[in-house]
């Protein structure tokens, strides 16, 4: 049975397409159940059939928490197996997160714990980093305070800047997330006590994409 995953997002939505491109090509068991942003313009909505969109802003909303409330009811409605936010540039509240406690994972454009928050990759060449990356992992009320599961790294070549640097990390962005789906699309991946594990077992080590290729 394909897992249902709401899918959370502010932007162009590479990173959905690159899900939506696995499920065609039958290497991912799973269903977009609906795609959900704070921003009516994010590009990531074009990528679905307009019944799986559903977009509003805090301002309508009232507000950010109750942004929340209302956002927690749309993602509620689709009965979503995961939450995954890609490149979903809000912070969620205590009571969203709590919701749907053990099933949001997030894609974030760092080494975690290295750089947390926004701006990551200029952050990385200002502090003169021989290697940046991506970090997926598991969504609490903390920003990108999660529990890490896997971790695709790369280098940082001498005449990077930001946007060099972004697109190197977002290469290994994709295979990342596909990795970590397969493997919650599996049942294999669970959040316990706030650790990531893979089959029952902690993972003490993010795991690294070459770990699950094998
Ligand atoms: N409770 C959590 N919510 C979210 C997490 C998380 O780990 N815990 N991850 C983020 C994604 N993210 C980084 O990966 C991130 C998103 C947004 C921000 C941020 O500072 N947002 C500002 C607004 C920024 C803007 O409007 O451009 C804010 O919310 O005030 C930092 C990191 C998803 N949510
Ligand atoms: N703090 C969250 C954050 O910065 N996420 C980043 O937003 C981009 C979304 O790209 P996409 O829209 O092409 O998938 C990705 O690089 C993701 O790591």
């Amino acid at each position: 049975m394909p897992v249902r995953l709401a899918i959370l997002a502010s932007g162009r939505g590479s990173n959905l397409q690159a899900i939506l491109d696995a499920i065609k090509a039958g290497v991912l068991d799973a269903r977009i159940a609906g795609v959900f942003s704070d921003r009516p313009d994010a590009l990531a909505l074009q990528r679905v059939p307009e019944a799986l969109r559903w977009s509003r802003t805090p301002k309508s909303c009232g507000g950010r928490e109750a942004f929340d409330a209302v956002l927690a009811d749309a993602v509620a409605v689709c009965e979503p197996d995961w939450v995954v936010c890609v490149g979903y540039m809000r912070i969620l509240g205590e009571a969203f997160v709590q919701r749907f406690a053990g099933k949001i994972l997030n894609i974030h454009p760092s080494l975690l714990p290295k750089h947390k928050g926004l701006h990551t990759h200029q952050r990385a060449l200002d502090d003169g980093d021989a290697e940046h990356g991506a970090s997926l992992h598991f969504v609490d009320p903390e920003l990108d305070g999660g529990a890490v599961i896997a971790q695709a790294r790369v280098p940082v070549l001498p005449n990077d800047d930001a946007d060099t640097l972004a697109a190197r990390v977002l290469a290994v962005e994709h295979p990342l997330l596909l990795g970590v789906l397969q493997l919650a699309a599996s049942g294999r991946l669970a959040e316990r006590n706030g650790q990531a594990t893979l089959d029952g077992q902690a993972l003490f080590t993010p795991l690294s994409l070459e770990s699950m290729a094998t």
